[in-house]
């Protein structure tokens, strides 16, 4: 189980303007949705996380440590980052040399990394693709085989950019089993998502962003529960939250099953 722990972190792009104004927060073992409206910072945040970017001030520790020693190959072995474009990721010509990059440049011997590669891809149900050419399947089941080759890696921290975007029904199910699993197991698993009946399925901790600040930090359901500073973020709540408050529910429910399970 990894603790990250954010303190008074500042991040500018070389053209000035500061995106991140001096953030204080601690990622635990609660798995944590970060949201905000186009241009919050997130993705920015994670690349800090990630090693990628460098602040401007503050910083990042994991587990106690501060990363800022660390070089990007070495913070890789401990955490994880499936990218929003699986083509930004993807290079190999077969599904499994592509999955098994990760785990061996991070050092895991061959034999390794070929079984992480397949159980990797048996979770995101891929095991009959194994041969094929990620660039011959459709974009969500590449952006399923990228997701693999970070679950391979077997890191304690695993960030999911934008996991939801081309995914069907029975393809955001499978994601949200393979966080549910991953959390389940004692990772740390951090999530940008712009879907907030996602969120309200899965997470158990929102972070939200607005004007380079951590504006609300709390459970999901409490974190939806703010509506006027949702709106300040430009932010929606989940569909069955605005259910809740047409119907002028007391109770305020964050998705279906919460719904059924207590509203009748
Ligand atoms: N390489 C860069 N150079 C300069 N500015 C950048 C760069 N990358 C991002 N930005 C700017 O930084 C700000 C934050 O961008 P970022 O991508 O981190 O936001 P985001 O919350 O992830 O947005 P989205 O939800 O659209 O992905 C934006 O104003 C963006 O234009």
């Amino acid at each position: 189980m990894s603790t990250i722990e954010i303190k008074n972190l500042h991040f500018s792009y070389h053209s000035g303007e500061e995106i991140l104004k001096g953030m204080d927060f601690m990622i635990d073992q609660r798995s944590t949705a970060i949201i905000g409206q186009n241009g919050a910072g997130k993705t920015t945040f994670v690349k800090l996380l990630k090693g990628l970017l460098k602040p401007t001030q503050g910083e990042i520790f994991l587990n106690g440590k501060t990363i800022k020693d660390l070089t990007v190959a070495k913070l890789a072995e401990h955490i994880g980052m499936v990218f929003q474009n699986p083509n930004d990721q993807i290079f190999k010509n077969v599904v499994l040399d592509e999955v098994m990059f990760g785990p061996l440049q991070i050092g895991m011997n061959k034999d390794k990394a070929n079984e992480k590669a397949k159980q990797a891809l048996e979770l995101v149900g891929l095991s009959d693709h194994i041969n094929a050419n990620p660039y011959d399947l459709g974009l969500s089941r590449r952006k399923l085989v990228a997701i693999a080759s970070i679950l391979a890696m077997d890191t304690e921290v695993i960030i999911f950019d934008e996991p939801t975007i081309a995914q069907d029904y029975a393809g955001k199910e499978r994601i949200k089993d393979i966080i549910r699993k991953l959390r389940d197991e004692g990772k740390t698993v951090i999530t940008i998502i712009h879907d907030m009946n996602f969120v309200a399925d899965v997470f158990e901790r929102a972070v939200v962003f607005a004007g380079g600040r951590v504006v609300l930090d709390d459970t999901t359901k409490n974190v939806f529960s703010q509506k006027e500073i949702l709106k300040e973020a430009y932010l929606e709540q989940p569909d069955v939250m605005k259910l809740c408050h047409e119907l002028g529910l007391n109770e305020k429910f964050l998705n279906v099953d919460e719904f059924v399970r207590n509203a009748y």
